[in-house]
Order: C-alpha cells, then structure tokens, then sequence
C-alpha cells in the first residue's frame, strides 16, 4: 500500500539588516510544497522516481532526481543514513511559490525539503536539530535554513567544532552533492561526508502581532553566490560594532507591543553587507534611507530580504503607500516589481501524513 504525505516549507528573509549570517523570518503563505507517494522500503522494483513542478521555476528545474537540488538533497541524507536507493514508486509533485534568485529563501526551502522528504521517507525520526546538520552542509548558513525549518522569528549560530571534527565549511559541496553517473542507481560510489551533530543553534524570538512584512519583489534575479561575492573578507571594527548594537536592540525590539517605530528603523540600519550589494541591486541605497516612519507612518524598518533583491518592510498599517514608495524608486531606476503582504509563519516546516 502507498504512503503518502506533503512536505511544505516556508519562504524566509534572512539577515534582517544588522543580522547578517544569523536572524531569518519566515512567511506565511508563500510556500514550497511536496505532494509524496512511494512504496514503504525495502525498494525491490528499483524504479526511477518521477517529479512534476508547477510554479516559480518550472521549465527551469531539472525534473531528473538525480539532478534536482531537493532530491539530491534527499538522496545525500539516504545516503548518510546507509540507505543506497530511493523507495519502489517515489512520486513527487512540487509546487513552488517562491521565486528564484529574490532573497526570499527558494534554496534554502529546496535543501529543507530534500532533508523533510529523506526523514520522511525512510522514517529516520530526525530531531529538528540533525535537520538543520543536514541542511547546513548544503546551504551553509545558518539563517533561512534555520527560520524556514523552525518557524518564526529565528536567530542561529554555527557552533566552533572540537580540532578533528568535521568542519562543514571546509568539505568540497561536489562530496555532498555530487554529479551522479548517468545510470546513477548503479555506482553512488563511497559513503558521502555525515555532518558532525549540533552544527547549528537557534533560538526564536518573540514577534509583536502586529508586524507584518510587506515584500516588494523586483522582477530580476540575483543569487545569492553573486550578492556574497561582493561582500568584504574583513571588515572595520566600527561596522562591526554598529551592527552589533543594532542586532541587540532589534531582537527584542521586534517582540514589544506596540512596536516602537523610531527604535526599529533605527536598528534594522546594516553596515555589512548591504552597502557592498548596492551596486547590485539599483535604487537600493535611497530606499534604505528615504523611507521613514516620519514620511511613511506605519513603517518599522526597511532592508533587504536576505541577500536581496527583494525589499522587505516591515509595518503595521499602510502597506499601501510604503509600497508605491519603494516601487516608484525601482521604477526610476527602470526596475519593475511586484509585492505581497505576509504575516510571520510560526508553524515552519511542517510533514503532513494522509491517512489511510
Ligand atoms: N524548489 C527548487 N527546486 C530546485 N531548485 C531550486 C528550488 N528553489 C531554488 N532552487 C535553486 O536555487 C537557486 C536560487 O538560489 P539562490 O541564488 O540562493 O537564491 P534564493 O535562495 O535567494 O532564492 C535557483 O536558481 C535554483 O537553482
Ligand atoms: N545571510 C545570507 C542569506 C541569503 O539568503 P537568500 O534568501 O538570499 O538565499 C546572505 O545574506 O548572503
């Protein structure tokens, strides 16, 4: 008999401003879903799992599960676990609402759900924190990872590993995720690197009811390769101390009711990485500082959404003029985009089985 269950994973905007590398939100409404049927293991038929995409990216993903991020995803954890094979009859059906290539988590969602489908699949009854070991050493950092699969208003660290573990960081992603042969079934070659446990930390913080997050996203692209490219090895300590007093105030600032406008434009104010990807990213700079609480009542804070280009502005009412404020600076600076307005995700990602 079938089993059947759905995977959905939030999209998520990292960084926040000031927290580069370690706060992440997630959203409501704007998901990564997986519709799964297979037979239970032992896989006897050895079948090639088939996958059917619709939304953000179809026509652009591979279909092929041996090339496909979440299922690549999935097959490294199998691997990890000792398992040499997808199950008899894999069928998945994703829908995507996140766009690609916008800050909004679209990778981070894809490796989380790679690492939900291998739990799920193979009942390894993982603890949300070997999760996160799995999906960081594939996605890295910490943040959107860490936000879409716990939920909420998250902040995470990557833990110093004692001298002779593993250190993530530092394995080649072409041993995690490697190229598979043609006929990959037949040769997976050696055990693939297993994450040392407790990799990353997180902790998730309060959110005032009240804030909502109005996401304005621009029609072009930017990886996240690309928009850490630019970013400086070294930094000033007086950057480094700016962001580091905003970071304390706004993790908690965001948890008061009613939220204090003045208090958190101010700490969603960066020095890290922000000022390296305006070039990137035209307008940037006079929308991080124009729009005001005093000139767009309602607004809390504005930054990037990750690694951008998406602009998140986090407020309490009058989406709809901060909106046309930010969109008329893209529109001068010939950049045409769309928005949405969210509420935060508490639930993260969740494993829904059908009953029989
Ligand atoms: N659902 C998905 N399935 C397969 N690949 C995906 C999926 N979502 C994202 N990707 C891959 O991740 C890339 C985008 O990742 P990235 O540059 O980190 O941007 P972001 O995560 O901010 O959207 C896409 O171009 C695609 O290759
Ligand atoms: N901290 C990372 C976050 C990237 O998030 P994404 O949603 O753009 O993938 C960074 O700023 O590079």
């Amino acid at each position: 008999m079938a089993r059947r269950f759905t995977v959905k994973v939030p999209a998520t905007s990292a960084n926040l401003a000031c927290g580069f590398d370690c706060l992440g939100a997630s959203w409501e409404g704007i998901d990564l879903r997986l519709s799964v049927s297979h037979q239970p293991y032992p896989a006897t038929k050895h079948t090639t799992p088939t996958i059917t995409y619709t939304g953000e990216g179809a026509g652009e993903v591979p279909l092929d599960p041996y090339k496909n991020l979440t299922t690549r995803v999935c097959i490294y954890v199998l691997r990890c676990h000792d398992i040499g094979e997808f199950p008899d009859e894999l069928d998945i059906k994703v829908h995507n609402e996140i766009p690609f290539g916008r800050g909004l988590g679209s990778s981070g969602a894809a490796v989380v759900a790679g690492v939900l489908l291998a739990d799920a699949l193979a009942d390894l009854r993982m603890t949300p924190s070997r999760q996160l070991d799995f999906a960081l050493m594939v996605e890295r950092h910490p943040d959107n990872v860490a936000a879409a699969l716990i939920g909420g208003f998250v902040g995470s660290y990557l833990k110093t590993l004692p001298a002779g573990a593993l250190d993530p960081s530092s394995v080649p992603m072409s041993e995690v995720l490697p190229e598979y042969p043609r006929d990959a079934s037949k040769d997976w070659g050696s055990k693939p690197p297993v994450p040392p446990h407790e990799i990353g930390h997180w902790l998730r913080y309060g959110w005032a009811e009240q804030i909502k997050a109005l996401v304005v996203i621009p029609q072009f692209e930017l990886s996240t390769a690309k928009a850490r490219g630019c970013l400086p090895e070294l930094y000033e300590r007086g950057d480094v101390v700016f962001n580091l007093q905003r970071l304390a105030v706004l993790t908690t600032a965001l948890s008061i009711n009613p939220p204090d406008p003045h208090l958190i434009w101010e700490a969603m104010q960066d020095r890290l990485h922000q000022p390296y990807r305006a070039e990137l990213i035209p307008g940037l700079p006079e929308i991080t500082r124009s729009l005001t609480p005093s000139t767009h009542p309602g607004l809390l804070g504005i930054c990037l959404s990750g690694a951008g280009p998406t602009i998140l502005a986090l407020h309490t009412h009058n989406d709809d003029a901060i909106a046309q404020g930010i969109c008329s600076i893209f529109a001068k600076n010939g950049v045409q985009c769309r928005l949405e307005v969210k509420g935060i995700s508490l639930t993260g990602s969740t494993v829904n089985w059908e009953l029989k």
